[in-house]
């Protein structure tokens, strides 16, 4: 036979053979379950939901103590060195703090179970006494991390704030957990003594003792009855006054946990010791051979599920955790001196946690970047990214083998080198992420995204999409410790008996589901339900459906859905990621009044495309703010939501018929987003309520 023609049909069959085998695999199977009917799935590998993968193992205290005995001389806490702080001025008179940071500090693991040991007695020194709760008010740190193990080694069921939660939040979630001790970071310090007045409980807080804080001191002196005591400090008090550990049992509450609050004030979520094992204990056996190599960079909020689960994986499987923070995280990040290194090129990660949003600026950066450079590196890069784009999508034509490296080499090495040159695996969650990002993340990094599903309630359990898996736009199937259950919701059309996939409201069951809501039983019992088999259930509110592989959609969430006055249902999220799309968008909130019969929405403006599109039509402005209150520029940007939303074949009354253009961006120190970057819909509402009013006026 011709060689030119075997070189043409082999791949091809191939492509046809191993498409239809990817196809194939099955990830979830169906399973009978109790309850509620419904559809149930579970993962393919375990047929009842799993509580623990280390024998003997049932609490995180006993899991950690376990990991630090076995990986005594591994690294586990890296921090790095504050060298220097600087204040810049920019040229519009604004300051901004620039931080020239050092080489990670390490702690070992054994050196970790010291200073949790030490800080476990520590408190009890300083008089916390049993029964009572801990708040840790700070951001994401060696130091949070170390004492949430040191109050799990005394059973002390730990609050968990966000260091950018507003004060009318931070009451609320102080005072209804009766917290007598707050650990904070230096920052948050001032917060805290600036609202003592309204702290019924309170009666010590220990700060991270990093910055001068004596300023803060002085005024907590007059106006606080508090014990203050540093973090060091308690270290050594308990350093030099041992006590024993009293250890809790798989059903206490190791965290009282607040949603993100998205849909109103945060609810406290309470997760027993046997809840967040059994989510580490699913989340270990999908990433793929996870252990003491690994490098794990920790910069989001330890106050969210995805985060606490995260690391406490990377404890249990021995890895490093490097601390950094998304305004450090690369060389380029806001708070980086010019000329120093973010985190991410000291430490070299290897595993990396990101929610979306995150993403989205990750892949809208490189894409600016390689748009300014433009000339042969963007015809390279641009060529070396469709390459890559059929070979992962199936194409045996497309880039692989030789050809892969080449690019890798020459395109993607330089987009690598910006998280450090050393991801081999990203995991995503918190939030839907779009199919694009996730195509050019896989492509740019070279690594698979590992796409998790779940919730503050379900302790970030739920569905796991697997690294081999390199479709987009799914959640994965069922993790091993959960049970995923569609069942019909006819008001909103979704059936499990529509063709040609089920379709339904998620429910979840198994050891990850938590206890319910703290001091909240009617809302507790309204999505919280056992069924005859025991099985603990969660209505997530969520809509999915499940392809024939097993693997779950998210499709829309029924909050989310607004009735129009006509009768049609608007899904605000879906029709927001299809608007996102826009260049001209930074963020977006659809809002629907069911009195009307059409859509309005927030538009956040994306300065540099937008200024780019003004500098092009030669639109003079003073400033940005000015341009974006221009008529043509809201033209243009409604002109460009126009064609997102025929792209996504929307519908006529799903197009937002008038926008405002806004443009300061949308930040959890607003308030506006949580601090996982979701829209707090009722607080943007109640800010903007005036735009919104004249809009249907
Ligand atoms: N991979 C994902 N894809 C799509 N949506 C997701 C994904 N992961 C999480 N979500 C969404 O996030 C929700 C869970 O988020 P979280 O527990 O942080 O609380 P929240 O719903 O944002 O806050 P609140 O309950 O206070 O309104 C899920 O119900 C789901 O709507």
């Amino acid at each position: 036979m011709n060689p030119y023609l075997v070189g043409l049909f082999v791949p091809l069959i191939f492509s046809v053979v191993l498409r239809k085998q990817r196809k194939e695999k099955k990830r979830g199977v169906p399973v009978e379950v109790g309850g509620e009917p419904g559809y149930a799935v579970r993962n393919y590998r375990f047929t009842s939901p799993v509580e623990t993968t280390h024998e003997g193992v049932s609490t995180i205290p006993e899991l950690f103590e376990h990991s630090c005995k076995l990986y005594s001389d591994h690294h586990l806490f890296g921090s790095r060195k504050l060298i220097a702080r600087e204040t810049e001025v920019s040229p519009d008179g604004r300051s901004f703090e620039k931080l020239h940071l050092g080489s990670y500090d390490w702690k070992s693991y054994s050196q970790a179970f010291e200073a949790v040991c030490s800080f476990a007695s520590g408190l009890v020194n300083l008089g916390h006494a049993k029964g009572e709760r801990v708040a840790i008010f700070s951001d994401t740190r060696a130091e949070w991390q170390i004492a949430l193990q040191g109050c799990f080694r005394r059973n002390i069921t730990v609050v968990t704030i966000y260091a950018s939660l507003g004060e009318e939040a931070l009451c609320h979630s102080l005072n209804e957990t009766e917290v007598s001790t707050v650990v904070c970071g230096p920052k948050e310090l001032k917060k805290l003594i600036d609202i003592s007045g309204q702290l019924d409980t309170v009666k010590r807080v220990i700060y991270m003792d990093d910055e001068d804080v004596s300023i803060e001191l002085s005024s907590a002196k007059t106006k606080t009855p508090w014990t203050i005591t540093s973090f060091i400090e308690v270290e050594k008090l308990g350093h030099e006054n041992p006590v024993e550990a009293d250890l809790p049992v798989a059903s206490d509450i190791a965290v009282i946990m607040y949603t993100s609050g998205s849909t109103g004030l945060p609810k406290g979520v309470m997760m027993t010791h046997g809840n967040v094992l059994s989510t580490v204990s699913a989340v270990m056996t999908i990433v793929p051979s996870i252990g003491c190599k690994d490098v794990y960079l920790a910069y989001l909020p330890l106050a969210h599920v995805l985060e606490l689960a995260a690391e406490a994986v990377m404890v249990a499987a021995g890895c490093s955790i490097g601390y950094g923070s998304p305004l450090t995280l690369t060389d380029t990040s806001n708070k980086i001196k010019k000329g120093t290194k973010g985190d991410a090129s000291v430490l070299g990660p290897t595993l990396m946690t990101a929610v979306p949003a995150i993403l989205d600026r990750v892949r809208d950066g490189v894409r600016k970047n390689v748009d300014a450079k433009g000339g042969l590196a963007k015809k390279l890069f641009d060529i070396g990214y469709s390459r890559r784009l059929s070979a992962i999508n199936g194409s045996w034509f497309g880039a692989w083998g030789l050809e892969k490296i080449l690019w890798d080499f020459v395109v993607f090495r330089k987009v690598r080198a910006i998280l450090g040159g050393q991801i081999r695996f990203m995991l995503s969650g918190g939030a839907p992420l779009s199919g694009d990002t996730q195509r050019f993340i896989n492509i740019c990094l070279g690594a698979p995204i590992g796409q998790g599903y779940g919730l503050t309630e379900t302790c970030a359990g739920g569905s796991f999409s697997a690294y081999d898996d390199t479709s987009v736009g799914r959640v994965g199937a069922p993790l091993p410790c959960s049970f995923i259950k569609l069942i019909d919701w006819p008001e909103g059309g979704y059936l499990i008996t529509d063709s040609p996939m089920p379709r339904g409201e998620i429910v979840i069951g198994g050891p990850n589901v938590t206890a319910g809501y703290f001091k909240n039983e009617e809302k507790t019992r309204e999505v919280y339900k056992v069924d005859e088999k025991g099985m603990r259930w969660f209505y997530t509110g969520d809509i999915g459906r499940f392809h024939s592989d097993g693997c779950l959609e998210i499709i829309d969430r029924k909050k989310d859905i607004v009735k129009l006055q006509h009768g049609e249902y608007v899904s605000l999220g879906k029709v927001e990621s299809a608007l996102i799309v826009s260049p001209y968008v930074d963020n977006i909130m659809l809002h629907a009044d069911p009195f009307h019969s059409y859509c309005v929405a927030l538009v956040v403006a994306a300065p540099q495309a937008i200024e780019n599109w003004a500098h092009s039509k030669g639109i003079t402005f003073s400033d940005f703010e000015e341009l974006c209150q221009k008529e043509e520029t809201v033209k243009e940007v409604h002109a460009s939501l126009v064609k997102a939303a025929k792209q996504a074949r929307l519908e006529k009354f799903e197009i937002p018929a008038r926008i405002k253009l806004l443009s300061q961006p949308w930040t959890p120190e607003s308030g506006l987003v949580t601090a996982a970057l979701k829209l707090k819909r009722e607080v943007i509402r109640k800010a903007y309520a005036e735009d919104l009013a004249k809009f249907y006026a």
